[in-house]
């Protein structure tokens, strides 16, 4: 176990050069050339020390505390995971000629097309660069920084390159590498599939719209292990790529509640923009299609019958359609499909 003495050391040999931004919250690691190869080896030496360090203490530091779920795979379950794995798969850089990222005003960095994009198109494939079960019980910095230890240093340069929020305003990022990490994965983490959740360096770039704001959507193909994100609508090379980061079916100022909390902005996009009067309109699209999602869950217990069901599923498609809200028409249109077979007899 390694001394007071040592951790300090390897504390402060750790110095991700974190630039905050005047403006807001949201801060960004960024590594510059110099500074990283400055760096590089000392933040392998001192993650691997600081992953000792956390790994060797009791309980996580008081600064290392965060909330843990109540259910969950044990540390000692997860190592036990880790060790069984097979060596990880090296992450792969990815394709990302469709896009390019740039500074935002008011958003970080975000993903600007580089050429017209289509409908349906495939904007990028991803795999991950490291994953790990949703649900830990206990400090979830353990797993995070187990996993960093074992990345290169161009992975680690990756990770800790991207952007967070959330970080406690009593730590230093050089100080507290752990909790960074921590932060940046809640912030740019993404869910892979029912059991895992991880982190795409490109996608990560994604920022965020509600309902007729977003044009991509994504989802984790677990027979590719890769994410892939597509184009929702028709971009025109320039346009910002916007994902959704929540069920946005909630009012404006539920969702901006939700966003500021777990992503530390306050949300302006096209639909959080609208003048209010539009904007009640909005929500009460936004409300009715969620309490027709209620509705249409009976189908489900057998209280009401197929043509109700679809019914319901076509009242959805209307009103989503006059809310410009389109991403669900894949799930909508299988839905009605399985009615339609479950009641074929
Ligand atoms: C997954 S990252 C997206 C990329 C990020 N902008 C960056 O610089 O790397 C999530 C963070 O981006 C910012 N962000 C995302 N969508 C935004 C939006 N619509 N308006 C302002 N900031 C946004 C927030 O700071 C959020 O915590």
């Amino acid at each position: 176990m390694p001394t007071q003495a040592e951790r300090k050391r390897a504390q402060t040999r750790v110095k991700p050069n974190v630039v905050a931004r005047k403006s807001g919250k949201r801060k960004s690691s960024t590594f510059g050339a110099f500074t990283w190869e400055v760096l590089a080896f000392a933040l392998l030496i001192a993650a691997a020390s600081l992953g000792y360090h956390y790994f060797n203490q009791d309980k996580a530091a008081p600064e290392a505390a965060t909330p843990a779920p109540a259910k969950g795979v044990t540390q000692e379950d997860f190592n036990a995971k880790v060790k069984e794995e097979a060596p990880r798969a090296p992450y792969t850089i990815p394709d990302t000629s469709a896009f390019t990222v740039i500074e935002i005003p008011g958003k970080g960095k975000g993903a600007i097309a580089t050429r017209d994009i289509k409908q349906g198109e495939l904007v990028l494939r991803e795999g991950p660069l490291f994953t790990i079960p949703k649900a830990i019980k206990g400090n979830p910095t353990e797993p995070i920084m187990q996993k960093i230890i074992q990345l290169t240093g161009e992975e680690q340069e990756a990770f800790f390159n991207l952007s967070y929020v959330n970080f406690p305003e009593h730590l230093s990022p050089q100080a507290h590498v752990a909790q960074l990490a921590l932060a940046i994965f809640q912030t740019n983490a993404v869910s892979t599939g029912p059991e895992e959740v991880g982190i795409f360096p490109s996608m990560a770039r994604l920022n965020h719209g509600c309902s007729s704001a977003f044009n991509v959507v994504y989802m984790w193909r677990p027979e590719e292990q890769s994410l892939v994100v597509h184009a929702l609508k028709d971009v025109k090379k320039g346009e910002e790529l916007i994902t959704t980061y929540t069920n946005t079916k909630k009012t404006r100022d539920q969702r901006r509640a939700f966003l500021q909390q777990h992503y530390g902005f306050h949300c302006t996009c096209a639909v959080c923009s609208l003048p209010d009067d539009l904007s009640k309109a909005s929500d009460e699209r936004l409300t009715t299609i969620s309490s027709l999602y209620e509705k249409f869950a009976a189908w489900g217990r057998e209280e009401i019958d197929g043509a109700e069901a679809v019914e319901i599923i076509r009242q959805i498609w209307r009103i989503e359609d006059e809310e410009g809200y389109t991403s669900e028409r894949g799930s909508l249109s299988a839905d009605a499909a399985w009615i339609a077979a479950s009641h074929s007899e």
